[in-house]
């Protein structure tokens, strides 16, 4: 049992998702007769659900991957996992397989916020015994109780979207294609996007509700927290799942947008903008919002807000309800380039 209580110990050390599921998968896989064990994720897309392999041991060593699950080409149909689909569907905690060939397979389905995103699968050469599923459930239920402690204390407590805190941290993971928990594995680029649009990009956007001020002295801060909330949704349903966004503090919010050309980026934010002034807010009516956007390719996490806010600035300054990239103002002599070639300052 020591060890055991050492990996524990080891694991809830860490502050990171991927690196917390690398950590419960090893302690469980130190437990005799384990076979096989990897992380699934589990997602839904257009109206059906898929798993995908997000962390399995090769050769000795750990790989952990956050592409884009949608576009892995390892995912298959959850319903290729009756035990396990039966499990979701009635809001299960664990699930077994039948064996086959000598192979007992236990899935332990993650639940956070009432929804399924991940699900740990240990396989074994014998049938699971009533203790050996003791230590197991133990030993995931440490873990599970550990996950959501993270992820509350990575959530904006209103909207529910990351808080600020994180972002320096997911900035660094986000911003540089293909890198996963140990390495992991290249960022699969969308199938609907076309490399003649311009390179696949990393970009960075501040948005900013216009007037907010005025919905609050008009309305009152209840109704200003509702329009927060109702825009973070819109902001959920506009990006991607492997996206990351984030709310700063008041009406200002920070999209990392991953993998994509200029010309989807110019796309994907224009479209946000427009559902957002397409909607039609309790009490308040409309709202719009301001956007500034740019690559992340050169420069710190400061650099690069900098940037993304001189661009939001201008679009403020010049009629709102408007997406400016970075780069154009620079080009159109609107803005001077406060960082040029990687980390050269010029001025
Ligand atoms: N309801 C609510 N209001 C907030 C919250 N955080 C900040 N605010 C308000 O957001 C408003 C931001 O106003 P300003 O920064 O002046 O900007 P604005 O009125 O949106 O004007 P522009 O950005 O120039 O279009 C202030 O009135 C803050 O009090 C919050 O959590 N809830």
């Amino acid at each position: 049992m020591k060890p055991i209580l050492q990996n524990l110990v080891e694991m809830t050390g860490h502050r990171d998702h991927l690196r917390l599921e690398v950590s419960v998968l090893s302690t469980l896989q130190k437990l005799s007769s384990i076979v096989d064990i990897r992380a699934l994720e589990v997602f839904t897309r257009g109206g059906g659900s898929w798993v995908r392999p997000r962390t399995w041991l090769d050769h000795g060593q750990w790989v952990s991957t956050d592409s884009e699950a949608a576009q892995d080409p390892r995912r298959e149909p959850l319903e290729r996992y009756p035990a396990l689909q039966q499990c979701i569907n009635s809001q299960g905690t664990s699930a077994q397989h039948s064996p086959r060939k000598g192979r007992y397979t236990l899935w332990l389905p993650v639940w956070m916020h009432n929804k399924v995103g991940t699900c740990l699968e240990i396989t074994q050469s014998r049938a699971f015994s009533a203790h050996k599923l003791d230590v197991i459930m133990g030993i995931f239920q440490v873990y599970q109780n550990y996950q959501s402690l993270l992820d509350y204390s990575e959530r904006d407590a209103l909207t529910g979207l990351f808080n600020r805190k994180t972002f320096d941290e997911q900035f660094a993971r986000y911003a540089t294609p293909g890198v996963g928990a140990r390495g992991g594995v290249e960022a699969i680029p969308p199938e609907d996007e076309d490399e003649t649009d311009g390179p696949l990009q990393q970009w960075l956007a501040v948005v900013d509700i216009d007037h907010f001020k005025q919905v609050n002295d008009r309305f009152g801060h209840l109704y200003g927290d509702e329009v927060l909330i109702l825009i973070a949704n819109i902001l959920r349903s506009s990006f991607r799942s492997h996206d990351r966004i984030f709310r700063f503090g008041g009406e200002e919010f920070v999209v990392l947008l991953r993998s994509t050309t200029l010309k989807t980026a110019h796309k994907v934010f224009n479209r946000f903008r427009e559902t957002v002034l397409e909607h039609e807010f309790p009490q308040v009516g409309r709202v719009t919002v301001s956007i500034g956007f740019v690559a992340t390719a050169h420069g710190s996490p400061v650099e690069i807000l900098g940037q993304a806010d001189q661009a939001l600035y201008f679009a403020k300054e010049n009629g709102r309800n408007r997406v400016c990239y970075y780069d154009d103002l620079v080009n159109g002599g609107h803005l001077q380039a406060k960082v040029a070639n990687d980390d050269v300052e010029l001025f």
